[in-house]
Parts: C-alpha cells; structure tokens; sequence
C-alpha cells in the first residue's frame, strides 16, 4: 500500500493523515468524509513554483479550480501565492467571496455569458483566456461599454491530444475548444483583438490534455506554437508576452501510474521555450500553467463506513460502502482506478479479494473492482486514496444521497471547510405542487 504526503499508520494501527487520527475525524464528522493533507497541497504548489524560480523564468502557477473548489481551498491558493484559473461564474462568485485577489484570476470556458464576462470585469479580473469568436464579440461590446482593455489570452488547439502515457497528433476537429492553429482561425482571431482598443492581447494558452505522464506533449505543443509565432511576429509584427501551456500533470492513482515530479514537466517546458524564444530572437515570454488534479488529487482521501455485503460463490465478493457514484463519479465515468485500505486496521494482512460498491441504484456504481483487504466487517472504515481532484467537485444528489464533508487536517489539526449537506439543504430549491383549481 502505498501512502502519500503526512498519510502514516500510527501506534493505534490507524490511518493518520495530516497529524490526525482518521478514527477521530470520523468520531467528529461522521462519514463518508473528504480529508485532505494540506501538507502536501502546500508542497506541490511550491514545487511547481520553485521549479521556475530554479530556471529564474517568469511565470505564474494557476491552479485550476474545477480540481477542487471551495472558499477555505481558494485562501490556501492565495497563501501559497498562486494564481487561479477559473472556468464559470459560480467559481469565480467563489473565489471572490474568498478574498481572493481578481488580478490574479484568470477565466477559462468555452461559453461564457454576457453576464459571467460582466462579473469578471466588473472584478477587475487578470485575464480573460478566449475561446472563440462569439466571445471576441461579447468582450468587446462590454469593454466599450466601460470604457476598458481587457487583458486577454487566445486559447489554440495545438493539435496535440494528450492521452494519459500517450499522445497523438490530431486536427483540431475534435476539441470543442479554442481556436484552430493551422486553419487559419487564430490570425483572423489576433487580427480581430489586436484592431480592438477593448483588449490587451497579452498571448496564446492551449491546454493538450489531463494526467499526461511525460513532457513531450507539452513540448510538441510549444514546438507548433512557435512555430506560428514567427509568421505571426512577420505578419502582425505580434510576439506573445505570455504562453500559457496548461495543465494535465499526472499523478499517481495506482502502482500503474509513474507520472513524473512536478519540477520535470516544468523543466521540459522551459527548455523547450526557450530554445524556441532563441530560434526566433525573441524575449522569454512568461510561462504560465494550470496544475488542477497535481495540486490536489493524492492529497485527498475519501473515508467511508462498510455496511452490507454480497457474496456471488465463485465469482466475488462485494463490500458496500455509505457512498459511492454520488461523491466520486470517476470510477462509473472513466473506469478511474484507486487504491484503497482499512483506515481502522492498517495492519491487518490483505487476504481476501473483494470489490467495493457504492450505494446509488445504479449497477456500474462501483468504486473498486477486485481489491485486497483484510477480512472487512460491518463498522470498519474505509480508506480510498487519492481522490482530492475532480471528487468533491463532481459530487452530486443523485439518489437524493447528501454531499459528503470536507476537512483539512494539518499539523496535528482538523478543520472542517465543507459542512456536510443535510436534507433540509437538498429541498432548499424545491417547491410544493401548486394547489388544484377545481
Ligand atoms: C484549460 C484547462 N486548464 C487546466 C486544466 C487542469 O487539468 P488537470 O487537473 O489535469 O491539471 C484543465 C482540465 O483538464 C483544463 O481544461
Ligand atoms: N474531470 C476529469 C478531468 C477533466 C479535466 C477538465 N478539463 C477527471 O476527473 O479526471
């Protein structure tokens, strides 16, 4: 079993994460609970950030909220002097409401409202990463309207499709986001931005793919870029002050993962820009990245109670728990693979091989297929490993099940950050059948 961050078996033979007993976070919050090692959310930023400060290359580290977003998660970003990347309305009302500086908030999505650009200049927001030619528009009328140059990125589809280890090169027909590269979409997009006193264009994003395990990807993806620089700096007399490559660092779910150290893809990066910035006679334009599920996925751990069993002679047997599809949809939705242990008996030899179902009324809600455990009992806690991304943000009511909590322990402490969602919560939006007119 493999542990990450603060997470250690103590004298009792428990699971310890951040300094805290998980026997007595489930005692005070009850289950099934999110925990997170806030150690290591701290540690990854600063390897990211380092990581550029080593190669003394400006840049920003956006952590990309979708991951993971909450107010008490947005002022730990802010702590640790990241910036942020947010892709709606609802994010960035969140972030807001954090405290967190707009200036250094940058606004993704491939759709966004009149209204949600308004809520985003209105804040002063730090940049805008448009995504296609409906959105010049908008942007335009807006920032006439008040008077303001929006300081925006043009996000391309390189033509670099990451897929986990792997990654092919592909038009850009399939992505429903960003501008094309190579069909000529982007110049009409630069020339459209550059002729418009509403924008500051600062420079390109693209984003190739998520839990990508190696740096060529990126590489590629900065080689094309590039590549269109030159006939843009020759035709436009355009040269980007930013280039953004995104996000997508692996992480490790399983034993079949090896994704590389933060400081590695970020390395690759650089090398590649600025052998490229050379080629061309360029200034080093400020890298930027968006790190989402690396920020925050093996720093979180799902806990849940054992209840019912199933046993089908021969075939398996399955172990429920009090959660499931409702607080981590990955499993039923990408056949995502965890690893998991007893919180309550880490010591105990895994001898029995069970797969672990969730609650929802829906047969594909499983969390785990054939996994070792020790013999499991009603009441034992289970511990699923690495469900910080794209858990707690994906959770949702079906079933009517509630949103689990979610606690930050650190240094010995545990906080709760997310109440745990109550029925009255579920029925708030609902209202009664209006009365019949007879
Ligand atoms: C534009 C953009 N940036 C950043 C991310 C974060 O990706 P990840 O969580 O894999 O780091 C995503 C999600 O894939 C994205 O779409
Ligand atoms: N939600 C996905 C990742 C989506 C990335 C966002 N563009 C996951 O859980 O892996």
């Amino acid at each position: 079993m493999y542990l990450h961050g603060t997470s250690r078996i103590n004298q009792a033979g428990h699971l310890e994460i951040g300094g805290v007993d998980t026997a007595d976070i489930v005692s005070q919050y009850g289950t099934p609970v999110y925990v997170y090692d806030v150690e290591l959310i701290r540690k990854r930023a600063r390897q990211f950030k380092q990581a550029f400060q080593n190669e003394n290359v400006k840049a920003q580290v956006a952590y990309a909220s979708k991951a993971f977003s909450s107010v008490a998660m947005f002022q730990l970003v802010e702590e640790e002097g990241l910036s942020l990347d947010v892709v709606s309305a609802g994010e960035l009302y969140t972030a807001l409401k954090a405290g967190f500086p707009p200036e250094k908030i940058h606004f993704h999505g491939n759709n966004k409202s009149e209204e949600e650009l308004k809520l985003a200049l209105e804040a002063g927001i730090g940049c805008i990463v448009i995504d296609n030619f409906y959105e010049i528009h908008l942007i335009s009328g807006i920032a006439k309207e008040a008077n303001q140059s929006v300081p925006v990125l043009l996000r391309v589809t390189p033509g670099v499709e990451a897929h986990t280890h792997d990654y092919i090169t592909t038009g850009q027909e399939d992505s429903k986001f960003g501008f094309d590269l190579q069909n000529g979409q982007i110049e009409r997009a630069i020339e459209m931005v550059l002729g418009d006193k509403g924008f500051h264009l600062l420079g390109v994003h693209c984003h190739i793919g998520s839990q990508i395990f190696d740096g060529a990807g990126f590489v590629l993806a900065a080689e094309k870029i590039f590549k269109k620089i030159k006939e843009w700096k020759e035709s436009f007399g355009f040269v980007p002050t930013v280039v953004n490559l995104g996000g997508g660092f692996g992480i490790r779910y399983t034993s079949e993962d090896e994704p590389l150290h933060p400081a590695s893809y970020v390395e690759q990066m650089i090398q590649a820009v600025k052998t490229q910035s050379q080629l061309l006679g360029i200034n080093l334009p400020e890298i930027w990245i968006e790190p989402g599920r690396s920020l925050v996925g093996d720093a979180g751990t799902t806990l849940y109670t054992i209840g019912s069993r199933k046993e089908v002679p021969n075939i398996r047997e399955y172990i429920a728990v009090d959660g499931g599809m409702s607080d981590n949809i990955r499993p039923a939705l990408y056949q995502a693979k965890y690893e998991a242990a007893l919180a309550n008996r880490m010591n105990d030899a895994c001898n029995k091989e069970v797969s672990i179902a969730g609650k929802c009324c829906e047969s594909g809600d499983m969390l785990l297929w054939d996994i070792e455990l020790p013999e499991t009992a009603a009441g034992d806690i289970l511990a699923v490993f690495c469900t910080g991304a794209y858990g707690y943000s994906m959770a949702n009511n079906y079933n009517r099940i509630a949103r689990p909590p979610v606690v930050f322990a650190e240094n010995g402490e545990a906080q709760l950050v997310i109440k745990r969602e109550t029925y009255e919560d579920m029925l708030k939006l609902d209202l009664p059948l209006k009365a019949k007119v007879r």
